[in-house]
């Protein structure tokens, strides 16, 4: 009751709730069809999924699917098939796909905004959890059920007020989730002997309500650390992603919307080895709770290498165009410049991957959106320079496996472009994203009841023992 009614609050703060499926909810009466008609097709597929996992372990338990090198040991386990990941799968040419369809397949195929072009990152998150893509009335029904779920306790918002105002944004993304930990289902269910076979359903009852809470907490803390604290009213009559992007109240302009879903659609899932993608996972394998393990996963998420390289690439951008001093940013400008770059040992950031080995498709179609939108934006011309010169200089250094562009090279022009310019905060959107995907592995893991992880580490005298066996 007490929850409703913080709910209740938090939508009167804001815009109405319009009048549909989950509005119904929120009366009182009882779950909306959407969240039975989720759960159904969760349900049934983990029953089809469950069935394959025990097939393979009972006639396939002792195939061996790889092996494994002293470099892969220890370089970071590249390549090496140790665990499962339902949601998402990543080619190195083609990159990732979300439930077998590609980002170019995911932005045609799934439903959009009213007028919008690009698609909705909340059917994208239905696709990875019940590996259909929503019909359009699906998607409204769903989009009504995170708003259902979005209220905030205060308290998370008084813990937040606690912290020195120029902690990361990241820090405080991570703080919030923490905090927002007492209300987690799954922790008070499993203390009161929560069986197996429920794990997934309560899981995904935490994996909604932070998704649903994600674009709240995320605008608050960009509120109150870079402008008067104020948030801008709830508007539950706009999407999922559009509703954040209207909290942030840097611009009102429909392309910052549309820009805001195409990002949200486009970072929610990268498979399950990525560094924050894996943490999480790791962590809610000890069947710590959604909160806690998003929160560790957003620890690594603002390393550098792995999220924050966006807010390492604007910087990098923008102190490349003082460098530049008003030339126009040409491809030879660029080559010269990224060379004396590596020349003196720094990363470029922006480029390289982990696994990719071919430009990143939410990249391409980041840049797609930038040529159509605003391809007379100075950032945007030095982006472009930097994507014809730099692969070339990086290939020409002989050590990097991927000189190619990963998506983290173009998102923090568009952002900047839209008005949102304060470039510590860009990991926070990448967050609000990644929680989808994170979100769904952590569902699917449950409901095909994935054990603890605990993989063998040795010291390094053992590997060269074992190396010296060969
Ligand atoms: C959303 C994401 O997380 S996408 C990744 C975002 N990160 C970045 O863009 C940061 C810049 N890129 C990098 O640092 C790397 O390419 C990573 C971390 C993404 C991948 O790392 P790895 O798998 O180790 O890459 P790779 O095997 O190609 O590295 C080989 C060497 O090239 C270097 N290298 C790789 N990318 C770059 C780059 N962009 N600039 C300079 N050097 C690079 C590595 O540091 C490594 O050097 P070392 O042998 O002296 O240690
Ligand atoms: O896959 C990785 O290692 C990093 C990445 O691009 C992501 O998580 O989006």
């Amino acid at each position: 009751m007490e929850r409703i009614s913080r709910i209740a609050q938090h939508v009167n703060g804001g815009a109405e709730v319009p009048g549909g499926l989950a509005a119904q909810a929120v009366a009182g009466a009882g779950p909306s069809p959407i969240l039975v008609a989720l759960k159904g097709k969760i349900a049934k597929l983990a029953k089809e999924k469950s069935a394959q996992k025990a097939d393979l372990l009972k006639n396939n338990a002792d195939v061996v699917i790889g092996e494994v090198s002293v470099e892969q040991c220890i370089n970071g386990g590249r390549s090496v098939k140790m665990m499962v990941t339902e949601t998402s799968d990543l080619d190195a040419n083609t990159g990732i796909s979300y439930r077998g369809k590609s980002l170019y397949e995911c932005n045609k195929e799934l439903p959009k905004a009213p007028g919008g072009e690009v698609a909705l990152p909340e059917a994208a998150f239905w696709l990875l959890l019940t590996g259909e893509v929503p019909t359009d009335a699906e998607c409204r029904a769903f989009t009504e059920e995170l708003h259902r779920r979005s209220a905030v306790p205060q308290s998370v918002f008084a813990t937040l007020a606690t912290l020195p105002k120029d902690t990361h944004p990241m820090t405080q993304l991570s703080v919030a989730m923490l905090a927002m930990q007492p209300d987690s289902k799954f922790a008070h269910k499993y203390d009161q002997g929560m069986k197996k076979g429920e794990y997934w359903e309560v899981a995904l009852e935490d994996a909604l309500d932070l998704v649903a809470k994600m674009p709240v907490v995320a605008a608050q803390i960009y509120r109150s650390t870079f402008k008067d604290g104020k948030l801008p009213a709830y508007n539950a009559k706009l999407d999922w992603a559009a509703n954040y992007a209207q909290m942030l109240g840097v611009n009102s302009d429909e392309k910052f919307k549309e820009v805001t879903r195409l990002y949200l659609m486009l970072h929610a899932d990268h498979e399950g080895g990525n560094v924050s993608a894996h943490t999480a996972h790791l962590v809610g394998s000890a069947l710590s709770d959604p909160y806690y393990a998003w929160a560790a996963g957003l620890c690594g998420l603002a390393g550098p290498l792995h999220g924050l390289a966006n807010q390492e690439c604007i910087s990098w951008l923008l102190e490349a165009q003082k460098d530049l001093g008003g030339q126009k940013p040409t491809k030879e400008l660029l080559t010269a410049y990224a060379e004396k770059m590596l020349a003196s040992g720094k990363v470029i950031p922006g480029f390289g991957h982990a696994v990719l080995r071919n430009t990143d498709p939410r990249y391409m179609l980041e840049r797609e959106f930038a040529l159509k939108n605003c391809p007379d934006d100075p950032l945007f011309q030095l982006v472009d320079a930097c994507y014809q010169a730099i692969p070339a200089v990086l290939e020409k250094g002989g050590k990097v496996k991927n000189p190619f562009p990963n998506v983290d090279a173009h998102s923090g022009q568009l952002m900047h472009f839209y008005n949102l310019k304060e470039q510590n905060y860009y990991t926070v959107v990448f967050a609000v994203s990644r929680a989808m995907g994170v979100m769904a592995q952590y569902v699917w893991a449950r409901a095909v009841g994935l054990p603890i992880e605990r993989p063998k580490s040795v010291p390094l005298d053992v590997l060269a023992k074992l190396a010296n066996k060969k």
